[in-house]
């Protein structure tokens, strides 16, 4: 579905690059209605030169030319950014956070300090598979947000990937689960594909057995609809080889690390809502 809307991105980083390339592969938008400003030149040159997008380092200039913006700069300078943008965001803008931990009324009031407009945010949390139109986004809106503004915001993220609602104080399980999750997989796949070549395999083939494996078992998991102990009893013959590597990852404490891993990234969300939320109300600096 191809959207005359206008996108800008206020930072050009990891996720917003994710994003723009998978909203230009899903051909949801053309490159010319997207902008996108960072502080650093380098950056903007190559997203200029790789997708043909728009560029600017003025946020002002960002807001001004978008019906949709998009804040994809750290929780630790969303103050800063918020702060500067605020007298040109006005109630037609659409604006959505991908910022971890950031609560929707910190940047509301933010974005309205007089509380004289009635200015909307939807909170999110993607992540970077949007590259590859296979991300998951988990959206929460405030009241200020109409549902038709909710629909294009799930579109959006549609484009490149699934989407769930879910109510705000869920998002930062959301971000220590799915936000962060590339990352462990990422790491699981590096390990298991080394583990290929310590058993005498070559990089290349190991990594083709690793990815393929980490793929279909992913489509087998969703496409059958059955529990994951199920598919895993179904791989594992009694006295075979797999319930002897099973015994091991439960030795290593493979579950329970799993578990510690998305906890403690959740709790770091938390954290960073709290500092950005401290830092708000105390008008102080950012220590993180
Ligand atoms: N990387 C990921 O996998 C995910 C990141 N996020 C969230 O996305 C946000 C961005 O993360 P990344 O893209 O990974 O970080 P990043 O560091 O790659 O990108 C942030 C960009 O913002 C720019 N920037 C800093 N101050 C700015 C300002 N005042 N105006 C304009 N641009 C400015 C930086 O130069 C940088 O290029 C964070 O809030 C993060 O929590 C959410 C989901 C997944
Ligand atoms: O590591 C981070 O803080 C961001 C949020 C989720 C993924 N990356």
């Amino acid at each position: 579905m191809l959207t005359h809307k206008r996108i800008g991105f206020i930072g050009g980083g990891n996720m917003a690059e994710a994003m723009i390339k998978g909203l230009l592969s899903a051909s949801f938008i053309e490159a010319k209605n997207i902008i996108a400003s960072d502080v650093v030149a380098e950056r903007l040159e190559y997203l200029k030169h790789e997708f043909k997008i728009k560029t600017t380092t003025d946020n002002h200039e960002l807001v001004q030319k978008s019906d949709i913006v998009i804040l994809a700069v750290k929780p630790q300078a969303m103050k800063a950014v918020c702060t500067s943008i605020h007298e040109v965001v006005d109630e037609k803008k659409l604006v959505i956070s991908v910022a971890a931990g950031v609560p929707i009324h910190t940047i509301e009031s933010l974005l309205n300090p007089e509380a004289d407009k009635k200015v909307g945010v939807v909170r999110t949390m993607p992540n970077t598979p949007a590259l590859v139109q296979s991300g998951v986004t988990a959206l929460s809106a405030s009241d200020h947000v109409s549902k038709t503004d909710l629909k294009v915001a799930h579109r959006i993220f549609e484009a490149v990937g699934r989407t769930v609602d879910v109510p705000e104080a869920q998002l930062d399980a959301v971000t220590g689960l799915s936000g962060s999750g590339p990352a462990y997989i990422f790491m699981i796949i590096e390990a298991l594909s080394d583990a290929g070549v310590k058993m005498g395999l070559s990089r290349d083939v190991s990594n083709i057995l690793t990815l393929q494996t980490v793929l279909g078992s992913a489509k087998l998991a969703q496409d059958s609809g059955r529990h994951p102990g199920q598919l895993k009893d179904m791989v594992c013959s009694p006295g075979g080889t797999t319930i002897s590597g099973l015994h091991t990852l439960e030795k290593g404490g493979l579950r329970t690390t799993l578990i510690n891993a998305v906890e403690a990234a959740t709790q770091r969300s938390i954290e960073l809502g709290q500092n950005a939320e401290k830092n708000n109300s105390q008008n102080g600096n950012d220590s993180q």
